[in-house]
């Protein structure tokens, strides 16, 4: 359907564009130093060799072209990267130089006109925000203080399996996980729980499940600009409606925080040290209240889903490998007992857990291309033209598959980090689940003291066991193919409740 829109529009826009596109398509001489990658098709690019699981087709032709891989997508030119020698180039030697962002249709309507921090090209708006940002609620201490609220909710979500398990009913974890990181990013965020807004709060959760619909699908007008006020797809209108709903949720959240300032460095959280910008000359931007709403809507999107989809995919190689889960769970029981539930600052001291959580980010890196760079100046690459504006895919998901890298790299198998220095902080090229360099996830650390909490407390408290008696090694593993890589299917399982405290 895609491809069918594109050609139609392409075929009867030729003639208009004909004087323009003749210098570039037959200007081969000039595209001799770029990288190898596959002949593409005047106009269309490489396009129709891309399907619905763009990572999965990005390794295939990077196996035959190499690891640093040129394409052409409609009008856009892109550098796919697919190990970890070349990662490091892009992301280390020559950071500076790809730590731009391509401009992108949907952060027009999602972004307040790419405001956000994930999307604002480099410079110094991105970085005073990325400054802000990090200072009032990525540092460990903030990171530390907000204990309490991922304590309720882990502690909402156990008290929920437990009443499932005396039933033996079968619980959709992934949904479930999916609201609880929803309800803990909401209130790390906006400082708000979702129930306490209301129809305002629903309604913001319902559009943002429709989010991931519209921003996953590839949209026609990233690659082919002349054809975005077309709206084809009819994407443009659904953001808008979607960004609709958001900007009413924010402008709420704005108006409580506006109502109840708290501006002492104790007690004052993201939004307000946020909302003390306004009027502001922020970086020569005036800083405003769209500014805002872009950057703390942007954190929200950020952290909500990824960290769902990673402690899915780590529930779902724990439950396919019965020893592993087995594992883990006498560590628990060594460290905590099963007379009473793990803590917060336990978790550091498991060992295992943070290898079988390394081990699900090297196989299922939930944002699996991280987001995608842009040279922002002309730069040679292992000998390799790469010019400005080009558009730079990291491909983490191949990366941690390299057989160069990782031995038997399809096999989920956590005793590979036993002694390993190997992390996942960004200095280790095999293994890149939050980027690296400039661009890198600022938001590493929170992510992992979600994770690693959820992960512990679901494995410690209960059992797993897939419905019907289906034996876990015959769970379905398919992926679906987004910015956030989730389980194509939901995972269904029947808890049951292990610790020797209050069985009731
Ligand atoms: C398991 C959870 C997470 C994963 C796997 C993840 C992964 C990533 C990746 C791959 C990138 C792009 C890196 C690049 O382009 O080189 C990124 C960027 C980003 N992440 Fe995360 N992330 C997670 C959680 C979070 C959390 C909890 C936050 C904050 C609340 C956050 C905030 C951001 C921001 C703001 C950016 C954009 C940075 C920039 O462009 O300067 N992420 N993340």
């Amino acid at each position: 359907m895609l491809v069918a829109v594109v050609v139609i529009i392409v075929l009867a826009v030729i003639p208009l564009l004909a004087p323009f596109l003749a210098p570039r398509l037959s200007n081969s001489g000039q595209e001799k130093s770029l990288p190898p990658g596959p002949r593409g098709l005047p106009i269309l690019g490489n396009l129709l060799s891309l399907g619905k699981n763009l990572h999965l087709d990005l390794h295939k032709l990077s196996q035959k072209h190499g690891p640093i891989m040129s394409l052409r997508i409609g009008f856009t030119r892109a550098v796919v990267v697919s190990s970890p020698k070349s990662a490091e180039l892009f992301l280390k030697t020559h950071d500076l130089a790809f730590a731009g962002r391509p401009p992108q249709e949907s952060m027009k309507y999602l972004a307040y006109g790419q405001k956000n921090l994930s999307f604002s090209p480099y410079g110094p708006y991105w970085r005073n925000v990325r400054k802000t940002v990090t200072l009032e609620l990525l540092t460990s201490r903030k990171v530390n203080s907000m204990k309490p609220i991922r304590e309720e909710g882990v502690g909402s979500l156990v008290k929920y399996l437990k009443d499932a398990s005396r039933e033996r009913a079968v619980v959709n974890i992934s949904e479930r996980i999916k609201s609880l990181t929803a309800d803990i990013s909401c209130r790390m965020i906006f400082g708000n729980k979702f129930e306490d807004k209301g129809s305002i709060g629903r309604g913001f959760l319902t559009a943002f499940r429709e989010l991931s619909e519209v921003t996953n699908a590839p949209n026609v007008g990233n690659f082919f600009p002349f054809v975005a006020n077309f709206d084809l797809q009819g994407l443009t209108k659904k953001m808008k409606g979607i960004s609709k709903v958001f900007d009413t949720f924010l402008e709420s959240v704005l108006d409580d925080h506006m109502s109840s300032r708290k501006m002492d460095e104790g007690s004052r959280d993201l939004v307000d040290a946020m909302l003390g910008f306004i009027g502001s000359d922020h970086s020569r931007n005036a800083f405003e209240r769209d500014h805002v709403k872009a950057i703390i809507l942007d954190l929200f999107i950020a952290a909500a889903d990824t960290t769902a989809t990673l402690a899915e995919w780590v529930m779902s190689e724990l439950i396919r490998n019965g020893t592993i889960m087995k594992k883990l769970q006498g560590e628990l029981a060594q460290l905590v007992g099963m007379q009473r539930t793990v803590e917060e600052f336990e978790i550091e001291a498991l060992e295992y857990l943070n290898m079988v959580i390394k081990e699900g980010m090297r196989l299922h890196p939930p944002v699996p291309l991280l987001l995608p760079h842009m040279a922002i100046e002309d730069t040679v690459v292992n000998g390799f033209r790469i010019p400005r504006n080009t558009m730079v895919i990291v491909n983490a998901w191949s990366i941690g598959r390299d057989p160069s890298a990782w031995i038997e790299p399809e096999k989920f198998c956590p005793e590979r980090f036993q002694g390993s220095q190997i992390d996942v902080n960004g200095q280790h090229f095999q293994l890149l689940p939050f980027g690296a360099g400039r661009r890198g996830c600022p938001g590493a650390q929170l992510a992992l003291s979600i994770i690693r909490f959820v992960v512990a407390q679901l494995v410690h408290c209960f059992d797993w066991e897939l419905p019907d008696g289906m034996p876990g090694t015959e769970l379905d593993m398919t992926e679906e193919f987004g910015i956030v890589t989730t389980r194509a299917k939901d995972l269904k399982v029947i808890p049951s409740y292990r610790l020797k405290i209050d069985k009731r």
